[in-house]
């Protein structure tokens, strides 16, 4: 479970851009956030594994307060967050497997990384999980030599290796074709069940949200004004979250939805 209580974020001597969120996430649900660019969707990702240093406030992750920690007990802490990145974060001259093992850091040895020695159990769950995605036939070509969603597949593959307690994904289909951004949306919700493995997802697409996740969460200026069941985001929820924002801010809005 991750609870978020009172969470503030202000940068530098400036407004706070989150002001006192509290969020609470339990497993096997994937919560999209949406708001307009600026309402502080990526800040909060990123105060949760620590990218950002929160003002004040606490994030638990199941027992350990990610807020208290430092150095070593940090970084041990991070291999619990799994991230997965709109522009994907490969290696482009490195295989799919190495982009994928690379997961592992922190957990085997810099000798066994650097000589690709992986140990056993670790390319068993590697083949295991890109079979599940469908990229174990890609295993040994280079990540870019791979389309846009399958470099995805292999961004999913690399957190899952972490064995994550909860999965964070920032705007992981922004540089996707529709089709394709909704077969990731699709993976990410399955992929949810079959490991009961929460899922936060900041996302502007909001018919994607709609249709591939378990809950919504509306920001805007630093709060959080709407957190309830997709089919609740009505019209009047949509203009509260979106009123005075440019139209791309809502994509896919309810109108193409329906
Ligand atoms: N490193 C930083 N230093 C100063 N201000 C920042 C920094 N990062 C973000 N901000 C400000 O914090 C506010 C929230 O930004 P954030 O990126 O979290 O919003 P967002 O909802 O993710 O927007 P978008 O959808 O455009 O990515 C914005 O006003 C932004 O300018």
């Amino acid at each position: 479970m991750l609870k978020i209580s009172d969470l503030v974020k202000r940068y530098g001597g400036g407004e706070p851009v989150l002001k006192n969120l509290d969020l609470t996430i339990e497993g096997e649900s994937v919560v999209s956030i949406i708001g307009s660019s600026g309402a502080g969707k990526s800040t909060l990702l990123r105060c949760i594994n620590r990218l950002v240093e929160p003002t004040s406030g606490s994030i638990t992750l199941n027992d350990t307060e990610l807020t208290r920690l430092r150095g070593a007990e940090l970084r041990r802490a991070r291999r619990k967050i799994g991230m997965v990145f709109q522009g994907f974060n490969l290696v482009d001259r490195l295989t799919v497997m190495e982009n994928v093992q690379s997961g592992r850091l922190g957990y085997i040895s810099t000798w066994a990384a650097l000589t690709r020695r992986y140990p056993k159990d670790d390319i068993r769950r590697a083949y295991e999980l890109m079979e599940r995605v469908g990229i174990a036939h890609y295993a040994d070509k280079r990540a870019d030599e791979l389309s846009g969603g399958e470099r995805q597949r292999v961004g999913v593959v690399r957190a899952l290796m972490q064995k994550p307690e909860i999965l964070l994904a920032d705007e992981p289909t922004a540089s996707l074709d529709p089709k394709t951004s909704e077969q990731i949306m699709g993976l990410l919700r399955d992929l949810s069940r079959e490991l009961k493995l929460p899922v936060l997802i900041n996302i502007h697409n909001v018919h994607e949200a709609r249709e591939y996740t378990d809950r919504i969460v509306g920001m805007r200026y630093g709060r959080i004004i709407f957190d309830d069941l997709p089919q609740a985001l009505d019209q009047e929820a949509m203009d509260r979250i979106y009123s005075g924002s440019p139209a791309a801010d809502r994509a896919g809005g309810l109108k193409e939805a329906s």
